[in-house]
């Protein structure tokens, strides 16, 4: 008798992830082959590790990494991260570590974060925990750190970005590939959350139910337990596919809007190297917003604090110009028009 269906659904998942990396892996070797002078840069056994708070997601992908990597030749590990936001987290910690040994990962680590507090809680938490991951794989030299997120995860943040209105960048969700070298995978990006549940259950793996995740406190617990179920009841089952379906959609044409803006970009440029407020209408408005929205990055705005109702600021110099004065952005940034120019600077 094979699998349980949804041990045989994560453990596939895995295998397709670990192909790509083992791809992604020889690359370098493949160029080192083609030129005998250059060495491979790393070692013939890829380490790969997993991300494990204990919750249903990332045990289940823990198992299947632990079934699949040695069929490949790869090392598999994992990290768990305390955040020490809850009393006796540093004791679940040490349980997860004990799980990921049962189940026959090293080298296994669990560590301890201490969480600030900039752009709220659920973001510090994710920045120090990134941070964490971060390091660990540079550390142990991991060649990928996959991360459970599934669908329902997917779902969820088109709807935050949605909510955000700040246009289809954000809808584009979380990216099957993310993080420096592409580390980051998520091979449960197309599996929904219940699969990954029932194969704990099918495995007999005990899993942790993080009371943050049903604490309506959190915007993304919210929505969870209201917000996508209140969907689901209005518009049928499938929303949630089909939300997910939307994250790829959008990444796709937000990446071709991008590639448009930088070719782009260089034609509205005059010698000196400033933008022409007349080039620049001519565009598509949202090849122009790109642009804007580049060049006052480039000016020193941080990217986390410009908003689209900046950039909409910023775009009425150019369409709806009728002597209006500089406009403030975020990081002491001015954009200002001066004859026919578009001049966007520190003030
Ligand atoms: N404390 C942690 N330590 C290590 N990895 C984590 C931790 N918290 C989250 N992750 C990683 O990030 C992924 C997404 O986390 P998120 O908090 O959005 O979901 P979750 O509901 O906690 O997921 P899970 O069911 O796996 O616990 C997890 O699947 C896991 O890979």
């Amino acid at each position: 008798m094979g699998p349980h269906p949804a041990v045989a659904a994560i453990r596939l998942a895995v295998r397709r992830a670990l192909h790509d990396i083992l791809n992604d892996h020889q690359a370098p070797r493949a160029l080192a082959g083609r030129h005998p002078g250059r060495t491979a840069e790393r070692p013939p056994s890829p380490l790969v590790l997993v991300a494990c708070s204990g919750g249903a997601d990332s045990m289940a992908l823990a198992s299947a990494l632990a079934f699949e990597a040695p069929k490949l030749g790869i090392r598999a590990g994992g990290i768990t991260v305390d955040h020490g936001l809850q009393p006796g987290s540093d004791l679940r910690a040490d349980e997860v570590v004990l799980r990921l040994r049962e189940l026959g990962l090293s080298p296994v680590e669990s560590i301890a974060v201490t969480v600030g507090r900039e752009g709220g809680p659920e973001a510090a938490a994710r920045d120090a925990r990134y941070a964490a991951l971060d390091a660990a794989a540079e550390r142990h030299d991991a060649t990928a750190v996959l991360l459970g997120h599934t669908r329902d995860d997917q779902a969820e943040t088109v709807l935050l970005g949605l909510a955000r209105g700040s246009g289809i960048r954000s809808l584009s969700g979380m990216a099957a590939v993310s993080g420096a070298d592409g580390r980051y995978r998520r091979p449960f990006l197309q599996l929904d959350r219940q699969t990954a549940r029932k194969a704990c259950m099918a495995q007999a793996l005990p899993v942790w139910d993080d009371p943050h995740n049903a604490d309506p406190a959190y915007t993304r617990s919210r929505l969870r337990h209201e917000g996508l179920p209140a969907l689901e009841k209005a518009l049928g089952k499938g929303v949630v596919e089909a939300l997910a379906r939307t994250a790829q959609l959008s990444r796709d044409d937000a990446d071709a809007l991008d590639a448009w803006a930088s070719q782009a970009e260089a034609s509205v440029r005059d010698a000196a190297g400033l933008l022409e407020c007349a080039k620049l209408y001519a565009l598509p408005p949202a090849v122009r917003r790109r642009i804007l929205r580049r060049a006052a990055i480039e000016a020193g705005a941080p990217a986390g604090a410009l908003f689209a109702r900046h950039i909409e600021e910023v775009d009425r110099l150019i369409t709806g110009w009728r002597g209006q004065g500089a406009i403030n952005l975020p990081g002491k940034v001015v954009a200002q028009r001066q004859g026919g120019r578009l001049v966007i600077r520190q003030g």
